[in-house]
């Protein structure tokens, strides 16, 4: 279990980009899901030693992450957003060399997890090639065959999927889910459909702060019997969002289907629509926004 207790983070030109995080994330996966500049990655940075929060406490079972950070970083498996140095050699001796940094010990036993992790992330046949002349997924990949050196029991990635193409994004979360059985995995990111299809427990953060956690299901059931929608014309949007919750608008074949966010059945059209975690996600965010218009919880 990973226990953070009142995590804020100020930078030194005054930027607070963590206000009082307080969040219990237990084995299996977690997604931490929220905007640009939300304060994912310093939450994540924070997690993995790389800084200390200007103040709160940081735990990973009986390891305290802040006063102790080379035992955490000896549990640790972290792919950060911008892993991204690649040097001219092959993916077998990048990987070999990493472990020797990671302090994994004899030339045999570091051949053999190796080979296993290449093996696992799929990249087996391209051992020999070089990592700077693989595709951003196989990049990926590698990220993650690194992050799992030396068994780790905390495992962070931060934004791992921003830019693959659908089924290398596809490949990249199954082999998440598969890690996710055993360990803690945080999975930042703004793709509200990764969480919904791998976490069974989630946060959302806006602004440095946490302003929800729970089970995506439990999360989406607080808008129950509570969302609304109706294809108008563009022209009618601004009066719209003028007068109601409007949480989401998507354009479909020149109209705008939209989304409201209502306690009864808004006059003029509306029925009835299922909530999605989409749905949930923009809620929030417009809640956060807009505290006076938008009630998420019930
Ligand atoms: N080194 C830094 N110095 C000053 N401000 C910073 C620094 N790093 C991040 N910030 C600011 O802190 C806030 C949170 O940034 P952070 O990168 O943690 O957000 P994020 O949720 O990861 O965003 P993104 O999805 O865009 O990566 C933002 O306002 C950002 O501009």
């Amino acid at each position: 279990m990973l226990s953070l207790q009142g995590v804020s983070h100020v930078y030194p030109n005054g930027t607070r980009a963590l206000a009082d995080a307080t969040l219990e994330i237990p084995t299996g996966m977690f997604g931490l899901l929220g905007p640009n500049g939300a304060g994912k990655s310093t939450l994540m940075r924070c997690i993995a030693t790389l800084q200390t929060p200007t103040a709160g406490r940081i735990r990973f079972g009986e390891i305290d992450a802040i006063a102790r950070p080379q035992d955490l970083r000896a549990v640790l498996g972290y792919l950060p957003q911008d892993f991204g140095v690649y040097p001219r050699v092959s993916a077998e001796a990048l990987l070999d060399h990493l472990a020797v940094l990671k302090g994994l010990g004899g030339r045999a036993q570091r051949r053999e997890a190796v080979e296993a992790l290449l093996a696992q992330v799929n990249l087996w046949s391209v051992r020999k090639k070089a990592v700077a002349g693989f595709s951003g997924g196989m990049r990926q990949r590698f990220g993650i065959a690194q992050a799992l050196l030396g068994q780790p029991r905390l495992i962070i990635v931060d934004e791992p999927t921003a830019g693959l193409d659908p089924e290398e994004r596809h490949r990249f979360n199954n082999l998440l889910a598969e890690i996710g059985e055993q360990v803690v995995v945080i999975l930042s990111t703004h793709l509200v459909e990764d969480v919904a299809d791998l976490c069974p427990r989630m946060a959302i953060i806006h602004q440095g702060r946490i302003v929800q956690v729970g089970a995506p299901a439990e999360l989406v059931r607080q808008l129950a019997g509570r969302l609304w929608r109706k294809t108008v014309d563009k022209a009618a949007l601004a009066e719209l969002r003028a007068a109601m919750a409007v949480i989401s608008t998507r354009l479909r074949g020149g109209q705008t289907l939209v989304h409201v966010l209502a306690d009864d059945r808004p006059d003029g059209g509306f029925e009835p629509v299922e909530a999605s975690l989409e749905d949930l996600y923009f809620a929030t965010l417009a809640q956060q926004r807009r505290p006076a218009v938008a009630a998420v919880a019930a």
